[in-house]
């Protein structure tokens, strides 16, 4: 155990009513929107490899010229109502929405820089209509902000000279100022999602970093951010110097998921995904493998089945349009999510043993578990393995419960459940009502002595 004076400042899950309403979130969306929109990809009839929201890094653009993109930002078909029915549609039950990207544009009239949508064409501000429309969906917000600013003349990557520190020093307090400014124009949301914190800069910017956060913890109490914004005095991030979670949640699952729940180690955690590889600005042509309605539902439920978060990003374009293929696997998402949606809102990890057919999920504070079936195997009979001691008192399908299984008992603790032979284009989900066995009733066979 290392003395740390900016390392966690807390050991285990925040047990808060705040910190369990976003536990049980299940399924989000983010959006990432800005200038980088009205490129989407390409400059100059040529497309850029990287993702669309980093092209200002694209050696083939003068960044003068990128940085000009405000004065020609001007989304005629920006409708953040629009943006907030699509999510509720899809079933998210939050959105995380790009305030500032690593360029520095300012989605709302920040009084800290001149580089905001105040002094572009459309000149009002996104942010606030965002968080209205969300908030009248009843959809919660939590605010993306990039700590990196391209734009900012005082940012810099490492701090080298004398020269460099002076200028750092003025951009800690432009960030802090946007930060509280945020907090206080937004007073609903309900959390930060923090990007652009990896450069050398940042990292040895420990103890400012802890004093913000305190900060922004005691002007907002139940403020939700997660292990991405600060690093400890030994530059450790999203687990300090003992491995102790910095901030809330497990932030560092970016375009991928935990492979077994011993990879989340106790913790909460979100996934954050694009639906192409690796786009999360608007690319005109999205090239590669794009994910599928099923292969996104199937990403939901297996988070969920490890007691995470699935969030889900959209690009909007440069007119603030949301693109068709984006809109057509919200309606698919969502139609899934009526029907199943118990499976996913209030669950958590089940504790049971992982079987191939799909994943378990347990309903918070219940003995109500879900099995979310993806691949139904040839026997058509699927796998149980219940914690010991587990009874399973009732089983059926959640979308017609007159359909019920009667589980056939293997040996202790596993069973199987024999399905009809049935046409299986969309994953289905199973409900076991379960209780402790009483004390002796224990199972039938004795486990083989080996
Ligand atoms: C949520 C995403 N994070 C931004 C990004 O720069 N990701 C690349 C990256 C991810 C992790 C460490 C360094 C760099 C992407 O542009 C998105 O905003």
């Amino acid at each position: 155990q290392i003395t740390l004076l900016h390392g966690s400042h807390r050991v285990g899950k925040r047990s808060d009513a705040a910190m369990e309403k976003w536990r049980g979130y299940g399924l989000g969306q983010f959006i990432h929107w800005g200038l980088y929109a009205i490129p989407g990809g390409a400059w100059n009839g040529k497309q850029y490899n990287g993702a669309a929201e980093w092209i200002r890094s694209w050696n083939g653009i003068p960044k003068s010229t990128y940085d000009s993109l405000n004065y020609s930002f001007n989304p005629t078909a920006f409708d953040a109502k629009a943006w907030a029915k699509t999510a509720r549609q899809m079933g998210a039950k939050y959105v995380t929405f790009t305030t500032k990207h690593h360029d520095g544009f300012c989605l709302w009239p920040s009084k800290y820089t001149k580089y905001t949508v105040k002094n572009s064409p459309y000149k009002k501000d996104i942010v606030k209509a965002v968080v209205d429309a969300y908030d009248q969906e009843g959809i919660d917000v939590i605010l993306y902000f990039s700590v990196m600013d391209w734009n900012h003349p005082d940012w810099r990557y490492d701090l080298k000279t004398k020269e460099d520190s002076i200028a750092f020093e003025r951009f800690k307090k432009f960030t802090r100022n946007q930060l509280i400014e945020l907090l206080t124009n937004y007073p609903t949301v309900k959390g930060l999602w923090f990007d652009g914190t990896w450069d050398k800069s940042w990292v040895k910017q420990a103890a400012f970093a802890d004093e913000l956060e305190t900060e922004m913890r005691k002007l907002r109490p139940g403020l939700i951010i997660g292990s991405r914004f600060r690093a400890d005095e030994n530059g450790k991030r999203h687990f300090d110097s003992n491995g102790v979670l910095m901030g809330d949640y497990e932030q560092g699952w970016e375009r991928k998921i935990p492979a077994k729940i011993e990879d989340v180690h106790g913790n909460d955690w979100d996934c954050v995904m694009t639906v192409p590889e690796n786009q999360w600005g608007y690319n005109a042509a999205w090239n590669g493998h794009i994910k599928t309605g099923n292969e996104l539902i199937e990403m939901t439920a297996r988070c969920v089945s490890m007691g995470g978060n699935f969030v889900l990003n959209f690009g909007p374009k440069g007119d603030g349009s949301i693109r068709q293929e984006e809109i057509k696997l919200a309606t698919e998402i969502g139609d899934w999510m009526k029907i199943n949606q118990e499976a996913i809102y209030n669950c958590e990890y089940a504790g049971y043993e992982k079987q191939d057919w799909g994943y378990f999920t347990k309903k918070s504070g219940t003995d109500k578990i879900y099995m979310v079936v993806f691949n139904v195997p040839v026997s058509a009979a699927l796998r149980i393995k219940t914690p010991p001691k587990t009874i399973i008192k009732k089983a059926y399908l959640l979308a017609d419960t007159q359909e019920v299984f009667s589980p056939e008992e293997i040996s202790g603790d596993e069973y199987f459940l024999h399905l009809k032979k049935r046409e299986q284009s969309k994953p289905f989900v199973i409900v076991l009502e379960t209780a402790k066995a009483e004390k002796g009733n224990g199972t039938k066979y004795e486990k083989a002595k080996i």
